[in-house]
């Protein structure tokens, strides 16, 4: 059986995998089915060290090669954030309705061209041995809604309007997502390494 650990304890990040793993005959593990792994702080100040941080963690803890995703959403108007703090925005981490709401109240009174905004996802791999790890980086380009709208995905995806949509992310199905997504882009760069990530579990 091809298996490859993601280390991520988000439960819609570990959806999105699956589904983009599973054509492919490729089973994912998340930190979900490793309860008694630590969590990583993620003390980064940029994507892709925390990527690397958390992806190097379970490496280690679990001897296998694993990917870690971190991401955000990075909005022109507002300098850059919610940016790498995007899950703890509002302070309370992981508390979606708080990040959007925060958002959205930030951005009150912000005409449509002044919306700009961007899904960023970087994926790390790392490897129990001395291979060096692999750093890739996938975008997604779009704005930011006045109101919050759908119920699909997680996260910011009722507030971002994908570049080419009149709808937002939480509108689209999870097909329609997963061929545009910052996540599936990255995903894409990673192909090359893909089946020494995908081994045989020993
Ligand atoms: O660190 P792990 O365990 O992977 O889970 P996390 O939720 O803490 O993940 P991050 O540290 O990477 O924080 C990313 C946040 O950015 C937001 N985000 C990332 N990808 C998103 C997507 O596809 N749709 C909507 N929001 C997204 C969402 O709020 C996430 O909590
Ligand atoms: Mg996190």
């Amino acid at each position: 059986m091809n298996e490859v650990i993601v280390a991520t304890k988000n439960a819609g990040k570990a959806k999105e995998f699956v589904q983009m793993f599973e054509p492919h005959g490729i089973v994912v593990k998340t930190l979900i089915d490793y309860p008694e792994l630590p969590d990583v702080e993620e003390t980064g100040e940029t994507f892709a060290e925390n990527a690397l941080l958390k992806a190097e963690s379970a490496a280690r803890l679990t001897g296998r090669p694993a990917i870690a995703d971190d991401s955000g959403l990075v909005i022109d108007a507002l300098g850059g954030r919610p940016g790498v703090y995007s899950a703890r925005y509002a302070g309370l981490d992981k508390d979606d309705k708080a990040n959007n709401r925060k958002v959205l109240d930030e951005m009150t009174g912000l005409p449509d061209e002044k919306r700009s905004a961007r899904f960023t996802c970087v994926l790390a791999v790392a490897f129990p041995d001395r291979q060096e790890p692999v750093i890739v980086e996938g975008s997604c380009e779009g704005r930011i809604a006045h109101e919050e709208q759908g119920t699909n995905g997680f996260g910011y995806d009722p507030l971002f309007i994908p570049d080419g949509f009149e709808v937002t992310m939480a509108q689209l199905n999870a097909g329609e997502k997963n061929a545009i997504s910052h996540r599936a882009a990255a995903l894409q760069k990673l192909r090359a390494v893909l089946p020494e990530l995908a081994g045989e579990p020993k």
